[in-house]
């Protein structure tokens, strides 16, 4: 059987707005296989962000099972939710995110060093990840002093610090110019093959999800394949 990094199973998720039920995912089955990349593209308020807080645990649905590399996540409590996640998933957003007040190489050091890893070690690893990125010599700058490529460079390297087997991408290059979109998602789906993650990744941009193994979108709150 396939190494699942990702199976989701009969999940609904509703929001209660006022008096109205807003039914947003219906029945969702997913399973995401190691070393495999699944695009998920459906138009704006479809509930794209919804599925990723689910899959990265932020959010409970009210039915379904979720299971994270093995782990079946429903029943467990928020703690364990939360080392689950830690350990195992990687979120990369549209706007990196990172602490604007350390560099490049700290910002990739602090996921590690609260997972418990010496500070030397992380280092190492946040050097390496860098020089993976082609960011070798920006170790020791802030985000501000980098371009918008770069910061989404460093936010990957971040998210594969504790090599998680799952990484999570909302619109991970919504913010870039088409170069630099294509540049940052072949070090994206790099970085997720040669770890042997999985990745689902949410973009508007149909260039970048041609480039996954597969494409998915969602239709009245299911999850179905589709071709572009
Ligand atoms: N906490 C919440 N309470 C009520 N409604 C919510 C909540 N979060 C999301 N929604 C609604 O759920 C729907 C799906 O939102 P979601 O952000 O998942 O869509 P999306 O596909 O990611 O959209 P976009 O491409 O614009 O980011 C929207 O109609 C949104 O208003």
């Amino acid at each position: 059987m396939a190494d699942l990094k990702l199976s989701l199973k009969n999940v609904h998720r509703h929001y209660l707005e006022r008096e109205a039920r807003l039914d947003i995912l219906v029945d969702v089955a997913l399973d995401i296989a190691a070393g495999e990349i699944v695009a998920l593209v459906a138009p704006s308020g479809a509930g794209k962000s919804t599925l990723l807080h689910v899959c990265g645990l932020l959010e409970r649905p009210q039915q379904g099972e979720v299971t994270i590399c093995g782990t079946e996540a429903h029943s467990l409590n928020d703690r364990a939710r939360t080392l689950l996640r830690r350990q195992n998933v990687g979120y990369i957003y549209q706007f990196h995110h990172l602490l604007p007040e350390f560099s490049a190489n700290e910002n990739i050091m602090i996921p590690q060093l609260i997972a418990g890893v010496d500070q030397a070690a992380a280092k190492t690893r946040a050097e390496d990840l860098l020089n993976h990125m082609g960011l070798k010599e920006r170790g020791d700058h802030r985000p501000a002093q980098l371009s918008g490529g770069e910061q989404q460079r460093v936010a990957i390297a971040r998210a594969m610090a504790n090599n998680p087997g799952l990484i999570l991408a909302d619109e991970p290059t919504g913010n870039l110019d088409p170069d630099t979109s294509g540049h940052v998602f072949e070090l994206l789906a790099r970085s997720i093959k040669d770890h042997g993650a999985a990745g689902l990744i949410a973009t508007h941009n149909h260039d970048i999800a041609r480039r996954a193994d597969r494409v998915v979108t969602l239709d009245g709150g299911a999850v179905v394949p589709t071709t572009l």
